[in-house]
């Protein structure tokens, strides 16, 4: 079994949650697991320990980006900045304001949080929409920091998110992918 299908078998599916029709991809599974754990967090690693790929930070998505975006960038030696769902940061934002599969949100970024220079993987579970992961490269933009790549657990590639993502210019980078959301 290759990597992809190995972590693939690690996550479980949860119908109609948190809303009838919804069919969730629950990453828990991946993380309780200590070797698969391993395995998913290496993958990243390797891929952005590579010098052309290195971020000078890591940033994570709430909640779930900040589980696996906290560990890579310890691993790979840079700062972790936490992009927060809005009213959770203490010190000056920036915020924008994004439609969700079930729902809508606003998040926050420090203004401090990244500089003109940096550049910066932008880190999440899962792409369904697309609407959080280009929220936070505009939070990041914003502050002047290049989003050099956005990384993932999943795409749901039918709610046409990391097409778009693509077709808006930033490099994506997802371990697997489930046809059918
Ligand atoms: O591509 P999108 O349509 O934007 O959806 C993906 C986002 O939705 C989920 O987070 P959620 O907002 O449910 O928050 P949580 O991580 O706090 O559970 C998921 O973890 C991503 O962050
Ligand atoms: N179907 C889904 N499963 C898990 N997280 C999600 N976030 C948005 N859609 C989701």
């Amino acid at each position: 079994m290759d990597t992809s299908a190995f972590l693939k078998s690690h996550i479980r599916t949860v119908p109609d949650w948190p809303a009838p029709g919804v069919q969730f991809r629950d990453i828990t599974p991946l993380l309780q697991d200590p070797k698969v754990f391993r395995v998913l967090i290496d993958t990243f690693v390797h891929r952005y320990m590579d010098a052309a790929l290195r971020p000078t930070v890591v940033a994570g998505l709430d909640a779930r980006g900040f589980i696996i975006g906290s560990v890579l960038a310890y691993e790979l030696g840079v700062g972790f900045v936490p992009i927060r769902k809005k009213g959770k940061l203490p010190f000056t934002t920036v915020e924008e304001t994004y439609e969700l599969e079930y729902g809508s949100a606003t998040v926050e970024l420090h203004t401090d949080a990244v500089r003109p220079g940096d550049r910066v993987v932008l880190i999440d579970d899962l792409i369904a929409t697309g609407g959080t992961m280009m929220a936070g490269r505009r939070l990041l933009e914003k502050l002047g920091a290049e989003v050099t790549e956005g990384a993932a657990i999943v795409d749901l590639p039918e709610l046409g998110g990391s097409e778009k993502l693509r077709a808006s210019g930033l490099e994506l980078f997802t371990l697997l992918d489930f046809a059918g959301h």
